[in-house]
């Protein structure tokens, strides 16, 4: 069967600073495009995929930072890569929005590696991955996608990573989770959208109320990727 090449913007080594793996030593592979349109986004440089941006996979691998630039990489180039390069065990696919593409080739290949497999989603598209792979689903709830599509993600997800700006952001996601058609057993965490004091105040609140988890992007606050 022929291997499945997927759009990488940036592979890099870091610490996992968000969500239930917090600070947990991470290779993330941030996949390019995405249709979502979030007007805080921290990646937008990963909505187009443009053909003009399209360069050779030696530029991608390892070169990080906040370009719209991207290679086409299957996953036995990939796995070769982390296997040289890198000591992390547990790799990270984000984006951009990386359900936009069927993820079980990649997924299958890394955990057969070996490693611990986490998707970054925001639950717009369906997720397309090996069972175990560990699925984070940061819903999107006023954009597109829509509630089957979404309803669907969250009970994939083993944990939801709900973005908050403001009070209706948790009105919105209390809506989601009561509106559900069947009972989800998930993690949720709260995450402040841009470090904001307003926002993270809102989080610590509400996370005492509901015995949810705090998410505080900790790699912003020391300064890694
Ligand atoms: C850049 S997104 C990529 C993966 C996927 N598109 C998604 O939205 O989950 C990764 C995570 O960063 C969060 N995020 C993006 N911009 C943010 C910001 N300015 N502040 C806080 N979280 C942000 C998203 O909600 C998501 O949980
Ligand atoms: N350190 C670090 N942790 C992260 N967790 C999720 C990220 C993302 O952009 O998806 C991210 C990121 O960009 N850097
Ligand atoms: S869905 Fe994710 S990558 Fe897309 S705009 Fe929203 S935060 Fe950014
Ligand atoms: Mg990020």
């Amino acid at each position: 069967m022929a291997s499945l090449a997927l759009p990488v913007n940036e592979v890099f080594e870091t610490i996992q600073g968000e969500g239930f793996h917090t600070g947990v030593p991470s290779i993330f592979v941030r996949l390019q495009g995405c249709d979502v349109g979030c007007s805080w986004c921290d990646t937008k440089h990963t909505w187009q995929v443009l053909e003009s941006d399209r360069v050779q996979p030696e530029l991608i691998i390892g070169a990080s930072g906040d370009t719209a630039r991207w290679a086409m990489l299957t996953p036995n180039q990939l796995l070769e890569q982390f296997k040289t390069r890198y000591q992390a065990k547990h790799i990270v696919i984000t984006g951009g929005e990386p359900c936009i593409y069927d993820l079980h080739e990649l997924t299958n290949v890394l955990i057969t590696a070996g490693y611990s497999v986490q998707i970054e989603t925001s639950g717009t598209y369906p997720v397309k991955a090996a069972a175990k792979a560990w699925v984070t689903v940061s819903p999107k709830v006023d954009m597109k996608g829509g509630k089957v599509v979404i309803e669907q993600a969250l009970h994939r997800a083993n944990e939801i990573k709900h973005p908050v700006a403001r009070e209706r952001d948790l009105t919105n996601l209390k809506t989601l989770l009561t509106g559900m058609t069947s009972n989800l057993d998930v993690l949720v965490c709260l995450q402040p959208i841009s470090q904001q004091q307003r926002a993270t105040e809102l989080c610590i609140q509400a996370c005492i109320e509901n015995n949810w988890r705090l998410s505080l992007q900790t790699h912003k606050f020391i300064g890694i990727e």
